[in-house]
């Protein structure tokens, strides 16, 4: 009798669960109190259950529907999307107003918590406030301007290691025409993510990662050890965000039966994360625990790195202090890898600009062959115009970050529409970035002229430059990422020039070469490859 009971029960519950589910995916967006919001036509929602939108879609729905700020469609499982399609409505949405009613979603939370851990970019309300408050200080004027030379010593390390990798992979013999240039067809991107991993190092824990003196070394001679994981850390961690087509089916796959699940899966490409998740949290457990030995009371001069300047603050817990550090080891690595090698990816397929921008560089900044490492200052790059102007326009022109996402946790006004607890909102920064209604006919070509003579580039609103995010949640590490980012490009377009390997195949987007999955960055994939010619003389 118990046994029948139990099955009529769990038929009951069977039943209501399917049920519910048919509900919310084919009544629910007749009930919806946002339908009065302009929406597209997304056809039969069959065939696109499965089927989260993705960015250039979005930016044709921008284009063709008339709309004042918002735009309504259906992602996976027919849920409603309320989507931020002007500059007013991001302020409305990032702004601080606003900013802490809508907290990020739990897809994004978990993912990040657990491959990322739990730091700035998952704190919310209060938690988040005090964090922020701590974490300001160390990205100050002072510190950018400190830190700068270090970035060029990293930089400098980088083209050595890329002029390595060209000899090796040199695809015809010196050519006596260019005095002996070397030309190859090589990757960069395992370089720049090295170097952004020792960047990260030495700013927030003056510590040497060594990854780019590393890369040439066999993995069975970068053992970690239980004195100290750091020699193993930098190579796990370019591994571990390495993007191939198949990392990001399995991704897409993750979002179908979420991240939960996803991350318990017996997979090997769960266990390698796990794996390499567990090294990661141990090297930030010892770099916390080396420090906390070696200041064993508050002294003068704890301003040097930024876990030196937090600890001095006596605001976080040693826990604490651990998933901060996991956390900025995230935050600051692939980003500024990722931006670079687009902005790499560009120049590659403007010769022109990739031109002018060399001599611009020679012309103002020694050689690194002449000068030593610490030989330069941040003025002296930030008083590159055109240099300046590159880098603006590939941030603008292809933010990596695609599209973001919000939930709403107390009502709120989007441009004049009330908003309810529980409604899912988007914005993207790739399409506000581009949107031709802000930025002008030109605003989806990738034209750094724009920014010469006006250092609004063409749009006066703050909330249409979206790569760095904006309010209270902006991004804490942007101005030491442009640093990162003008050594980086000045370093390499200073030494190399670059051309695409496939220039009729590919395109500015480069949506032939990366992913712009829509829950993460845009990455490039791993067996990206470029035609590399070092020019000599600088
Ligand atoms: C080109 C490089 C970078 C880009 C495009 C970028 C972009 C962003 C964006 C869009 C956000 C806001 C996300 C949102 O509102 O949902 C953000 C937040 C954040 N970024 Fe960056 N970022 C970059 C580099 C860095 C670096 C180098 C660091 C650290 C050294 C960093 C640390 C953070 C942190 C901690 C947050 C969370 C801030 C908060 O919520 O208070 N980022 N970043």
């Amino acid at each position: 009798m118990d046994h029948q009971l139990a099955i009529k029960a769990l038929a009951l519950l069977s039943a209501g669960v399917i049920i519910t589910q048919v509900m919310r995916v084919f009544l629910s967006p007749h009930l919806s109190s946002y339908k009065h919001i302009p929406a597209p036509k997304q056809g039969n929602v069959l065939f696109r259950l499965l089927y989260e939108p993705r960015v250039p879609e979005i930016e044709a729905w921008m284009d063709k529907i008339p709309h004042s700020g918002l735009i309504r469609y259906y992602g996976i499982f027919n849920r409603e999307r309320i989507f931020i399609a002007s500059p007013d409505a991001a302020k409305d949405l990032l702004g601080s107003a606003n900013s802490y009613k809508f907290i990020k979603p739990e897809l994004q939370w978990i993912l990040a918590n657990n491959i990322a851990g739990h730091g700035l970019l998952i704190q919310e309300g209060d938690e988040h406030k005090e964090a922020r408050k701590r974490f300001n200080p160390t990205f100050s004027p002072a510190q950018m301007k400190k830190w700068f030379p270090r970035l060029w010593g990293t930089t400098i390390e980088t083209m050595n290691g890329l002029e390595k990798q060209v000899q090796q992979n040199t695809v015809a013999a010196p050519d006596t025409t260019t005095k002996g240039s070397m030309r190859g067809v090589t990757s960069i991107l395992r370089l720049v993510s090295a170097a952004s991993i020792d960047m990260i190092g030495h700013f927030g824990y003056d510590v040497e990662f060594k990854t780019l003196q590393n890369l040439s070394k066999r993995r069975s001679q970068l053992k970690e050890t239980v004195e100290d994981p750091k020699p193993a850390f930098g190579r796990a961690y370019i591994e571990m965000f390495k993007t191939t087509r198949r990392g990001q089916l399995t991704l897409n796959a993750a979002s179908l039966i979420g991240p939960k699940i996803a991350l318990a899966l017996p997979i090997p490409a769960v266990k390698t994360i796990h794996g390499i998740m567990g090294l990661v949290r141990r090297t930030a457990e010892h770099i916390v625990t080396t420090r906390e030995r070696s200041i064993s009371c508050k002294s003068e001069g704890l301003d040097t790195d930024m876990l030196t300047m937090i600890m001095g603050m006596d605001h976080f817990s040693h826990a604490e202090l651990v998933e901060q550090t996991v956390h900025f080891l995230a935050a600051g690595t692939e980003t500024v890898a990722g931006s670079t090698c687009w902005a790499i990816h560009l120049l590659s397929r403007h010769p022109e600009i990739q031109h002018r921008l060399r001599e611009e560089i020679r012309a103002n900044v020694t050689s690194p062959y002449i000068a030593g490492k610490e030989a330069v200052s941040e003025s002296q790059f930030t008083n590159l115009k055109y240099l300046n102007a590159v880098v603006e326009e590939v941030l603008r022109f292809h933010s990596i970050n695609t599209l973001l996402w919000r939930t709403c946790i107390e009502p709120a006004t989007i441009s004049g529409v009330p908003v309810t607890k529980g409604t899912a909102i988007v914005f993207s920064p790739w399409a506000l970035n581009r949107d031709p209604a802000h930025w002008g006919p030109d605003g989806r070509v990738f034209n750094p002229e724009r920014w010469l003579n006006d250092p609004s580039g063409g749009s006066e609103h703050p909330y249409s430059f979206l790569t760095f995010g904006g309010g209270p949640r902006r991004c804490v590490g942007e101005q030491y990422a442009r640093n990162e980012l003008l050594c980086l490009v000045a370093g390499l377009i200073g030494r190399f020039q670059f051309s695409p390997l496939n220039p009729y195949k590919e395109s500015d987007e480069g949506q032939e070469i990366g992913d712009n999955f829509a829950l993460t960055i845009f990455k490039i994939y791993s067996g990206w490859k470029l035609q590399v010619e070092q020019v000599p003389g600088w």
